[in-house]
């Protein structure tokens, strides 16, 4: 069956434009699949390319090289070829991404922002709500919150969002940057569940956990980003997949 992910020596060189164009390697050669129903850990030292990888895979950053195929229906979309107007067509309906941070336009209220990502291809205005209040409810957002917009919410309450809003949708792929990262024990647990829950739908997820609890919970397998770190003394040219 094809995976619903695959990355195919996928490159990340950045241009340092203040450093007179300088180029720095991130990773090279990045290759690995992940399967429906797998979540796939992307492990190793703070700085060796872990949100690069998500990153280009939702297409917020352009892959120096390689292919990053994404399964939509009966075809496979290259992430690193794909126009914008395609990768946004793909996160709208194929891939989900909750980062650290929350970014939501002002004045929305935190049900409605909820609600938005809710909203299927076929479902109603009030079952994008529904799902949204069942989902502020089981990360336990107080309902007094639910009508505000959540910029001025703490930093856990604001995550609490992220994550309703990033798991309320229906996505074949998620992606999880940290998803846990300022939250208690208690709604760290739920996150666990929900990710579980996802799996046994059939989705398909890449995430970066730092908690090693929740990584050993939730963990199909995981993978070593230092082992696509480039080698000292490669080349520029090397590094840069023309
Ligand atoms: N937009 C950018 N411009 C230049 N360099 C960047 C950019 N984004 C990331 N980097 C660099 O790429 C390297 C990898 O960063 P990345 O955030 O992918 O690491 P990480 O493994 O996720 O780290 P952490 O675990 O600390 O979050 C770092 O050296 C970082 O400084």
């Amino acid at each position: 069956m094809t995976p619903v992910l695959e990355l195919q020596d996928v490159s990340k060189n950045f241009t340092l434009h203040l450093r007179d164009q300088a180029e720095i390697g991130v990773v090279r050669d990045v290759s690995f699949k992940v399967d429906a129903g797998e979540c796939v850990v992307l492990g190793g030292p703070s700085g060796i390319g872990k949100s690069s990888i998500l990153k280009m895979t939702t297409g917020n950053y352009h892959a120096s090289g390689g292919r990053i195929l994404v399964r939509d229906g009966d075809v496979e979309v290259d992430v690193t070829q794909a126009s914008p107007r395609e990768i946004l067509s793909l996160r709208a309906r194929v891939i989900g991404y909750v980062s650290q941070f929350l970014r939501v336009i002002p004045r929305v209220s935190t049900l409605d922002v909820v609600a938005e990502a809710a909203r299927g291809e076929n479902g109603g205005e009030e079952q994008a709500r529904e799902k949204a209040r069942e989902m502020l409810s089981l990360l336990r957002l107080p309902e007094k919150l639910w009508n505000l917009p959540p910029a001025t919410f703490s930093g856990g309450e604001q995550q609490r969002v992220n994550i309703a809003r990033g798991l309320a949708a229906s996505r074949s792929l998620l992606l999880l940057d940290e998803p846990t990262a300022s939250l208690d024990a208690l709604n760290r647990q739920t996150v666990v569940e929900l990710i579980e829950q996802k799996k046994r739908e059939g989705v398909a997820i890449l995430g970066i956990f730092h908690d090693e609890d929740v990584r050993d919970a939730v963990a199909s397998r995981v993978i070593d980003v230092s082992r696509f770190a480039p080698q000292p003394g490669a080349s520029q040219k090397e590094l840069t997949h023309a």
